[in-house]
């Protein structure tokens, strides 16, 4: 009888890895990696050239078996329950291969028939459905060899979705696309959770994955370095950083601004001592920028000068940098979760 451990067809928790490993000899392409993605997530899935991006999608559409680790799908064990789950997942995988010759919509229909929806009305009218979702109607009967590099990409988001499958995963979905194609594609992207889908996104392009999802998984060199919600990340942003000219001055403005936000300016609750790039202690509170010039003239008061106060940019391209340690961090990373793990980028 086969074991029925671990099966629940509707778990809100689509993918589920743990300590899911590849090597492809000596090299360990994926190494311990554990992922969580919950229904309707879009979630992007980050990591330079070769940190093991599309090995890890490949591990997930089984087309790679796992050194060591498991895969759950919706709740259900991959390796034990690959054929009844394929059904549920579209992918696109680097450049999919259509027929030059053949229009958009007739290389739907060849999908259509290989994924084995019967030729017919019903099958008629989903490629309707779906030319009109990626925005090809208009262009469904001319060669696929005459459609730009955006339009290939959304037919191939169109093949993907053709068989109404829960979980698309998309290996780099943007990439070499114009800017126009390039905004075309995470509109019809951010379209999907709506139509009750889960998104697994992959790319390098981290401005891209800041729009478009909801979590994110940063990946180096096979590690997993973060893993959380993109907004749970960019709070950083809404950081203001204060350095004072002395060691003095800042025992001095750490006193005045506790002494503050007990009192009068409830706001300046959450500070955190820090050291910059350079070494230098700095503050930094979780406000917005608007509240700087505020911040200077308390402190002015006391007559502590500021000798630097600038909002704190940080998006995913800073965080990536830094836990890649590619650059220098703009200040340390106290809320940043395995930073054993971000030290593993320090020895390349
Ligand atoms: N079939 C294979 N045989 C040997 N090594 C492989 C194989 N496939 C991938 N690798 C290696 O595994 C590592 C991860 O590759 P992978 O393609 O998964 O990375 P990636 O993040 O998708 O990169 P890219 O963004 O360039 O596609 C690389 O060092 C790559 O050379």
């Amino acid at each position: 009888m086969v074991e029925q451990r671990n099966v629940d067809p509707d778990s809100p928790c689509i993918i589920q890895t743990a300590g899911l490993t590849k090597a492809f000899g000596v090299r360990l392409a994926v190494d311990d990696l554990d992922l969580k993605v919950m229904r309707g997530d879009i979630f992007g899935f980050l990591g330079p050239n070769g940190s093991g991006k599309t090995t890890t999608i490949r591990m997930l559409l089984g087309l790679v078996r796992p050194t060591a680790g498991s895969i759950q799908l919706f709740g259900q064990e991959q390796s034990q329950h690959l054929s009844q789950l394929l059904p549920r997942i579209g992918a696109i995988i680097e450049t999919p291969v259509f027929y030059p010759y053949l229009s958009g919509l007739d290389n739907l229909r060849v999908v259509a028939l290989r994924s084995g929806i019967p030729a017919g009305s019903r099958c008629d009218a989903r490629l309707d459905e779906i030319l009109t979702l990626i925005d090809l109607s208009a262009r469904a009967k001319d060669a696929y060899r005459k459609y730009s590099l955006g339009m290939k990409q959304r037919l191939a988001l169109g093949a993907a979705l053709l068989t109404d499958p829960e979980l698309i995963l998309l290996d780099e979905p943007t990439n070499g696309l114009d800017p126009a194609g390039v905004h075309e594609m995470r509109e019809l992207i951010r379209c999907l959770p709506q139509m009750g889908k889960t998104v697994f996104l992959s790319s390098h392009l981290l401005y891209e994955i800041q729009l478009v999802c909801n979590r994110v998984a940063i990946l180096n060199e096979g590690h997993l370095l973060y893993q959380s919600t993109v907004q749970e990340l960019l709070q950083r942003e809404a950081q203001i950083v204060v350095r004072m000219n002395t060691h003095t001055e800042s025992e001095q403005t750490w006193a005045y601004l506790q002494h503050l936000s007990q009192q009068e300016a409830s706001w300046l609750h959450d500070i955190k001592r820090e050291q910059d790039a350079q070494g230098n202690e700095v503050f930094a509170i979780n406000a917005s920028s608007a509240r700087s010039s505020e911040i200077t003239a308390l402190l002015a008061q006391k007559h502590l000068y500021v000798a630097e106060i600038y909002q704190r940019r940080e998006n995913l391209e800073d965080l990536f940098l830094q836990l890649t340690n590619m650059q220098g961090p703009s200040s340390s990373t106290a809320n940043v979760r395995a930073p054993e793990d971000a030290q593993l980028g320090l020895h390349k």
